[in-house]
């Protein structure tokens, strides 16, 4: 079978290989609308919340992240989750899902509509601790009740581990842990585990021993890389992820984001940056980068912020 790269610069013998074992498409999880703007210190208008998912469904954008439903005690900045989902114009070829953290968050999150909900634990217990106020056990036992729930209304649930790569309070995290945890979700029945850089850390090189562990034990096609970009690694872990055949990869517009429990971390890879890398390697994600790299124009213009997207900035400067 011979493929068809549009940009044979960049294609090497091992991305042929690689091409020719997994997919062709890459599917986006853009995740700017909940872990971006979770992380923003004013409040964002609901209005505007609504008005960025929207323009992201119009490039595109297979899953889209819309918000989460925690205690707004935690996370203020999500408490108009509700809002936000009903007011939605539902592009019928995007999926809009949520973060759950236990059965009280599902059920306003299936009352809001959303098409599937996520869960989150960590690779580490001090992040456990700091993020949802539980131990790593607690939180699994927290999060079957979600799960079977879910089965019964048929909602996929996917699973999220954080500190894959390391932890703001432990540091180093062993592939191992993140192993034990990705078992539990796909024992509880996510369909998918997101595996959460949280404060970017990671490098090629770890990204790799981490996924090469993983891989002894999972199928690649279930999991999906979640890379923050803060010491600016988040490309080339992807890159090493996808050479692995990871077909999943999360990315916020514009690089919006952090988390509220991991001080210093930078916002998520920008999906404007992904795309382009994607397109450059001949891989498929569907999303239309030029009404992307508006959507992150945009969004940045509202909340006064440097576009984080070096591929937004670059096109920018262009218009
Ligand atoms: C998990 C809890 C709720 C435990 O928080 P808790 O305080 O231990 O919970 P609780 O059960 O004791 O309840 C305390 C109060 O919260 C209320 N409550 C309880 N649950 C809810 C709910 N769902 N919605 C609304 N209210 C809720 C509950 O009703 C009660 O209200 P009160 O009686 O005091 O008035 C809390 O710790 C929490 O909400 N944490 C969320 C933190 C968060 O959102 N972090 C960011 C997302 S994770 C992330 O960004 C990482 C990720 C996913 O992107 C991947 C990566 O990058 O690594």
């Amino acid at each position: 079978m011979s493929i068809v790269i549009n940009k044979p610069w960049v294609c090497t013998t091992t991305w042929k290989a690689s091409v020719r074992l997994f997919s062709n498409y890459v599917r986006i999880v853009e995740v700017g609308p909940r872990d971006g703007l979770q992380n923003e210190k004013t409040l964002v208008s609901t209005e505007t919340k609504v008005e960025l998912i929207n323009r992201l469904a119009a490039c595109n954008v297979p899953v889209i992240e819309a918000t989460s439903f925690v205690s707004p005690k935690w996370v203020p900045q999500m408490k108009d989750h509700t809002e936000v989902m009903k007011g939605i114009a539902r592009h019928s070829k995007a999926k809009y899902t949520a973060l759950t953290p236990n059965l009280q968050g599902f059920e306003k999150a299936v009352e809001a509509g959303v098409d599937e909900v996520a869960i989150f634990g960590a690779a580490s217990e001090a992040f456990s601790k700091k993020n949802i106020n539980c131990s790593i056990k607690e939180s699994i036992e927290r999060f079957k009740p979600v799960a079977e729930a879910a089965e019964t209304l048929s909602i996929p649930v996917r699973g999220y581990v954080s500190c894959v790569l390391g932890c703001p309070y432990e540091g180093v995290i062993s592939p191992s842990k993140v192993a034990y945890v990705t078992e539990e979700f796909f024992e509880m029945g996510c369909y998918e585990v997101s595996l959460g850089d949280t404060i970017g850390v990671g490098t090629a090189g770890s990204t790799k021993e981490m996924l090469q562990v993983l891989l002894r034990s999972f199928d690649v096609g279930k999991l999906a890389l979640h890379c923050h970009d803060t010491y600016g690694q988040a490309l080339a872990n992807i890159l090493t992820g996808l050479d692995l055949g990871i077909r999943t990869v999360d990315s916020s517009v514009s690089g919006l984001g952090g988390c509220p429990y991991a001080k210093g971390a930078s916002g998520n890879v920008a999906t404007e940056d992904v795309v382009y890398m994607l397109n450059g390697l001949g891989l498929e994600s569907g999303v239309d980068i030029d009404k992307l790299v508006e959507v992150g124009e945009f969004i940045s213009k509202v909340l006064n912020r440097d576009n984080g997207s070096k591929v937004g900035r670059a096109v920018s400067v262009k218009f």
